[in-house]
């Protein structure tokens, strides 16, 4: 694929640093790069030269690295121009290779090039903005495995299988006079099913991924002066909400973000719940609700000391019917042990926000909801996105569709058409099939230079 223009963009962070680094790419970034470095080193060896300017000045001495393509990370030719991290100096650098004909890059433009030429597929130019993006060590791992074409290769599988189920049901459409009835054939109907369990099983995974990259938004709700504030203060690590013994203490509602054992979650501390003439209060009170609906996940805090209380279940009972939901009895530091009430029965999980009893159970009780599972079977995933989720319930929703049409003897026709739509979803994935808009969308998140 021939591209035109040849791009130009400081590929390092904004600011001072130690080193900074110029990224040329395109069919003359070999000669724009000459024009700065006066002479080029072989290619993918590093050469020390002096970079000048426009106007002819040496403005500092670098490493330039030359990578002809078509063996570059973009496909092109691609030169780097390793200087000083200096900001002006690199802004010298970068007007340099303009005024020597390049133009500057959009974001994400050179790993969209690495794209068009085939160097990487779409899953795997989003892992490297998820990598760069990663906020936690399993997050790295993770977005390291997408680029590496783990989640690619699954989703490759899948989509072979799929062609090869294609052709069978266009092999009974071209043979219909026939009378060969190959759809009434068992075969094809437990291989639709055994591709739809594989199907399943990557669904769940790549949920899994989207979670380490996207997380997880926690509400923390229930009536006052049960230790909501505290208990967000225990998760954050720090004193960011105000804890007093005086129901109706927290107004506004407060959002901590933070990673837990390597998942990113935001947690939002709210206003207790009760009947109250205060019109401040109110309002906190309907954000607190606001907040429920927002929510992926409902801490719903009772105080341990208090058996079902029939606050709490008319609260609980006004919950969104389909709102996941964790039971926490907090304050199980000051319960009293010995009485022996309905500990065994009563449902949640025990601890104390004070003093961090049982704050581990919660933590693992989160990660499970998030399908994460323990924190020491981590590394078994990779990052997706909610694009990848979406494209993937675009094709499970054609599958059933065609499975339903041939329990129903409906035409080849129907069914074959289906898988069509199917393995189109699934290509979107990849990058096989896809359209300006979602690569402009892609591409723009990225970094310059990247
Ligand atoms: N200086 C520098 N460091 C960097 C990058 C870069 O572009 N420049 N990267 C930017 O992302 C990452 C490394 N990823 C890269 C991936 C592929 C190629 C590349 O040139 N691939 C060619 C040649 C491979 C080879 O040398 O054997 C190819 O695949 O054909 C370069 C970097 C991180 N570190
Ligand atoms: N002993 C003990 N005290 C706790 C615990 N959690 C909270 N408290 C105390 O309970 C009182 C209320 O705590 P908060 O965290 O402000 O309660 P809240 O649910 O945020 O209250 P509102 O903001 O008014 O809705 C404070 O005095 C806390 O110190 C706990 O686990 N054990
Ligand atoms: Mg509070």
């Amino acid at each position: 694929m021939a591209t035109a223009d040849t791009i130009a963009a400081i590929a390092t962070a904004p600011g001072r640093g130690a080193i900074g680094l110029l990224r040329i790419s395109g069919p003359i970034a070999l000669e724009v790069a000459t024009s700065i470095a006066g002479s080029l080193p072989p290619p993918r060896q590093a050469g020390l030269r002096t970079f000048r300017d426009r106007d002819g000045a040496a403005i500092d001495q670098g490493l330039v690295l030359v990578f002809p393509a078509p063996r570059s990370y973009t496909g092109e030719h691609l030169v780097e121009l390793q200087g000083h991290g200096g900001v002006v100096l690199l802004q010298l650098l970068l007007e340099a290779a303009i005024a020597a004909g390049a133009r500057m890059a959009r974001p994400g433009e050179f790993s969209e090039r690495a794209f068009l030429n085939g160097r990487l597929d779409l899953a795997q130019a989003e892992a490297v903005g998820d990598l760069i993006d990663a906020a936690s060590r399993q997050a790295v791992v993770a977005a390291q495995r997408s680029l590496e074409g783990a989640f690619s290769e699954r989703v490759t599988a899948l989509a072979d299988e799929l062609m090869a189920l294609r052709a069978w049901v266009e092999g009974a459409l071209d043979f219909s006079d026939e009378d060969v009835d190959w759809l009434a054939d068992d075969g094809l109907r437990t291989r639709l099913a055994n591709w739809s369990d594989s199907l399943d099983a990557l669904i769940a995974q790549v949920g899994q991924g989207r979670r380490l990259r996207e997380g997880l938004v926690v509400a923390i709700v229930g009536q006052p002066n049960v230790g909501k504030s505290t208990l967000l203060n225990r998760l954050a690590g720090v004193e960011a909400a105000i804890v007093s013994d005086q129901p109706g203490t927290t107004r506004d509602t407060l959002r901590e973000h933070l990673v837990l054992e390597g998942m990113p979650i935001t947690i939002v501390d709210t206003a207790g719940l009760r009947e109250t003439d205060d019109r401040i209060e109110q309002e906190g009170i309907r954000r607190s609700w606001s907040a429920v609906d927002k929510a992926e996940l409902v801490l719903y805090l009772v105080d341990d000391r208090h058996d079902e209380h029939p606050q709490d279940l008319e609260l609980l009972a006004r919950l969104p019917v389909d709102r996941p939901r964790i039971v926490v009895r907090n304050k199980c530091d000051l319960a009293d042990r010995s009485a022996q009430r309905l500990d065994a029965a009563s449902t949640g999980i025990r601890l104390s926000a004070a003093t961090g009893e049982g704050i581990g159970l919660l933590t693992t009780a989160i990660r499970e909801f998030a399908g994460l599972g323990a924190a020491d079977q981590q590394g078994s995933s990779f990052t997706a996105r909610t694009r990848h989720v979406l494209a993937l319930a675009e094709t499970r929703r054609h599958l059933e569709v065609a499975m339903r049409s041939l329990a129903a003897s409906s035409a080849a026709e129907l069914i074959a058409e289906e898988l069509r739509l199917a393995h189109a979803a699934l290509g979107e994935i990849t990058g096989q099939v896809t359209s300006e808009d979602l690569l402009g969308r892609i591409f723009a998140s990225f970094c310059i230079g990247k």
